[in-house]
């Protein structure tokens, strides 16, 4: 019975996709598994959103949506201009409770990045992390300009004494250039929290069994901290051969 908050560093860094490895290699370890967004926009009623992609990549999870806008906006803006009401971070907090007192694990997944408004008062999934007193894993883009923003949301977990649990990198190249290599190694240190992981750009596509196989490799054996960096990128990056005295990629 744990809650993990699921932020990025921006839209479209592979938020979805990592929350779906998280919960595939949750299942794959024997535990149960919820999904809830909070806030969907961008999608039309009975369309999927991110929680049925969960569902699609990861299999028997449980998925839960508090408030759905159709256009693909920040959701406060949305609600707003929908004049749909806006979701309550109590009621986020209490949704995913209800949720983690059936599972094992619940994952929260946010709507872009972590200040991102979900009302006109400014509350944010940070204010629901805080009310549930979850760590929060930020995902983060591959390349370059990922420190800059990854150190800014690490920085506005610290303000809010919210505890990062870890960095995933959402979609992490084929052939990733010398700012991705590097990144590996800098995304921890602009963090102030492990590198936890990085899913493949392209993991999406795949067919499910394959992601589900695939997802506890791409992942620490344990979101907490244990994992060894290093191994990871042995195995996946060449090295970084820039930085005198930086940790070795
Ligand atoms: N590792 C990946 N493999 C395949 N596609 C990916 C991967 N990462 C991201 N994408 C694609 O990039 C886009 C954005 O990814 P995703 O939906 O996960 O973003 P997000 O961070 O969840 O954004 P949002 O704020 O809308 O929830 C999607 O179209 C997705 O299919
Ligand atoms: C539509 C998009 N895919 C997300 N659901 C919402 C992203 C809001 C980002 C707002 C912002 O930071 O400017
Ligand atoms: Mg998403």
């Amino acid at each position: 019975m744990a809650v993990l908050v699921v932020t990025g560093t921006g839209t479209e860094v592979g938020k979805t996709v990592t929350t779906a490895a998280v919960a595939a290699a949750a299942l794959a370890a024997g535990r149960s598994v919820a999904v809830l967004k909070p806030a969907q926009t961008g999608v039309a009623p009975g369309e999927p959103g991110d929680v049925d992609e969960v569902v699609r990549l990861a299999g028997d999870v449980t998925a839960a949506e508090l408030a759905r806008y159709p256009e693909p906006l920040a959701p406060d803006t949305a609600a707003r201009r929908s004049g749909l009401p806006t979701v309550r971070v109590a009621e986020i907090a209490e949704a995913a409770e209800k949720l983690a007192a059936e599972h094992d694990l619940v994952l929260v997944e946010g709507a872009g990045g972590l200040l991102v408004r979900l009302d006109d008062a400014g509350s944010t999934l940070a204010d629901a992390a805080r009310l549930l007193d979850a760590p929060v894993l930020v995902v983060a883009a591959a390349g370059l300009g990922t420190l800059n923003t990854t150190a800014l949301t690490a920085e506005a977990l610290r303000a809010r004494e919210l505890t990062c649990a870890g960095v995933v990198v959402g979609s992490w190249p084929r052939l990733p250039d010398l700012a991705a290599r590097c990144n590996l190694a800098d995304l921890p240190t602009v963090a102030g929290a492990p590198l936890l992981g990085a899913v493949p750009a392209g993991a999406a596509a795949r067919p499910p069994t394959d992601f589900r196989a695939a997802a506890p490799t791409w992942l620490a054996p344990r979101l907490d901290g244990t994992w060894d960096a290093a191994a990871f990128t042995a195995r996946e990056a060449p090295s970084c051969p820039t930085r005198p005295g930086a940790p070795s990629a």
